[in-house]
């Protein structure tokens, strides 16, 4: 096998290196930034372990991602992989046990218990799959869209002229949002005389109520049909374009996960690959086309999570064999199959790692 190992040069302080040079290299390091500095979410390595029955569940395993701001993507994964235990966490429901989790620049692993219910009344917005747990059904569409904000204080609960002026301000918040959405038309109805979709768009506008930076949706269109899933996720689309809300949307279906730009595939509790999509237009027809690419996800130790048809075609298991090239890394079977050359049979124009390409 061909492969460059490193030459392991700086991997420890030598004889002779100077209290000088440590510190340089330590002022160096601290120079960095850190992982995520720039992004609006930023999972670090999380954890979190479930403890059931003495059993030990690792629902997420090391999990790395990042969300810039103003993004909207999706996240897909079978059941089990730990999305909602992801979501839980970046909705300020649940803790993890190590890693580390940042949104929108507050700590979650380091808020105590009133930075947590101003984190989850501000910061982030929140919509759930089964439309009756978004809104209750006593108030109609408008009063729920306004409860967050009297919440959270921006509203008139006490008397007088200021109360009456900041109940008027909630309601025309109200309106301004389920008119984005279209739906001011049945701001007086409650939940009872609303579709599931119709639900689900104004509970869009309850997580948008206080002007979150992020608002997370775990299977919103779950028990939607897909034209009404089209409308709910249209509403997303829109909340994104026009208030610039980042937004993450946990999804089993196809038409919503193909829609965003970024889908992010989680597998045993870790990020293992990501869809990038962009429009590309055709320079003779003019035809303009969406343009799919999946990519692994390479963490920061340099694992790779192979994807598991790939592994499962060639029957990978335990160790591969790993080739260099000047632009690419071979993996092959530990065995090679008889029909192959096999990584000891170099390709005609190979090229040694070490020379650079021309
Ligand atoms: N409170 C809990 N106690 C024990 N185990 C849990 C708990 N919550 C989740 N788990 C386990 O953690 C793992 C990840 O669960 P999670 O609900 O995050 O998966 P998911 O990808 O959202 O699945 P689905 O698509 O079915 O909702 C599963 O093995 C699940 O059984």
């Amino acid at each position: 096998m061909t492969s460059s190992t490193g030459s392991g040069a700086g991997a420890g302080p030598s004889v002779g290196t100077t209290l000088e040079q440590l510190e340089r290299r330590a002022g160096s390091h601290r120079d960095r930034p850190s992982y995520g500095h720039d992004a609006l979410i930023a999972c670090d390595r999380l954890v979190r372990i479930f403890t059931a029955d003495g059993v030990e569940v690792q629902a997420l395993q090391g999990l790395d991602l990042l969300v810039a701001e103003g993004e909207l993507m999706a996240l897909v994964g079978a059941s089990g992989s730990g999305k909602s235990t992801l979501m839980n966490i970046l909705a300020g429901l649940d803790v993890p046990t190590a890693g580390a989790a940042k949104v929108a620049g507050r700590d979650l692993l380091g808020m105590d218990a009133k930075a947590r219910l101003r984190y989850r009344r501000e910061a982030v917005g929140f919509v759930w799959q089964e439309t009756g747990r978004n809104l209750l059904p006593y108030m109609t569409a408008g009063q729920n869209v306004a409860l967050p904000m009297q919440l959270s204080g921006k509203g008139g609960a006490r008397g007088g002229r200021g109360g009456r002026r900041r109940r008027a301000e909630r309601a025309a918040r109200a309106e301004s949002l389920l008119t984005m959405l279209d739906f001011a038309d049945c701001r007086d109805r409650r939940p009872h005389q609303m579709s599931g979709g119709q639900q689900q768009r104004v509970a869009i506008a309850v997580a948008l109520a206080n002007s979150p930076s992020v608002l997370l949706a775990d299977e919103p269109t779950g028990e939607l049909d897909s034209a009404t899933g089209e409308q709910v996720f249209a509403a997303f689309r829109r909340a994104n374009e026009e208030l610039g809300t980042t937004i993450v949307i946990v999804t089993h279906d196809q038409e919503v996960a193909g829609e965003v730009r970024r889908t992010v595939a989680i597998r045993d509790g870790r990020t293992s690959s990501e869809v990038l999509r962009r429009r590309e237009v055709d320079a003779t027809t003019g035809q303009e086309s969406v343009v799919a690419r999946e990519y692994a996800m390479l963490d920061r130790a340099g694992r790779l999570q192979l994807p598991a048809d790939y592994t499962k075609a060639l029957a990978l298991e335990h160790r591969v064999l790993l080739e260099l090239e000047h632009d690419h890394i071979q993996i092959w079977p530990d065995t090679p199959r008889p029909d192959t050359p096999g990584p000891d049979t170099p390709e005609p124009d190979f090229q040694a790692p070490d020379t650079p390409p021309e």
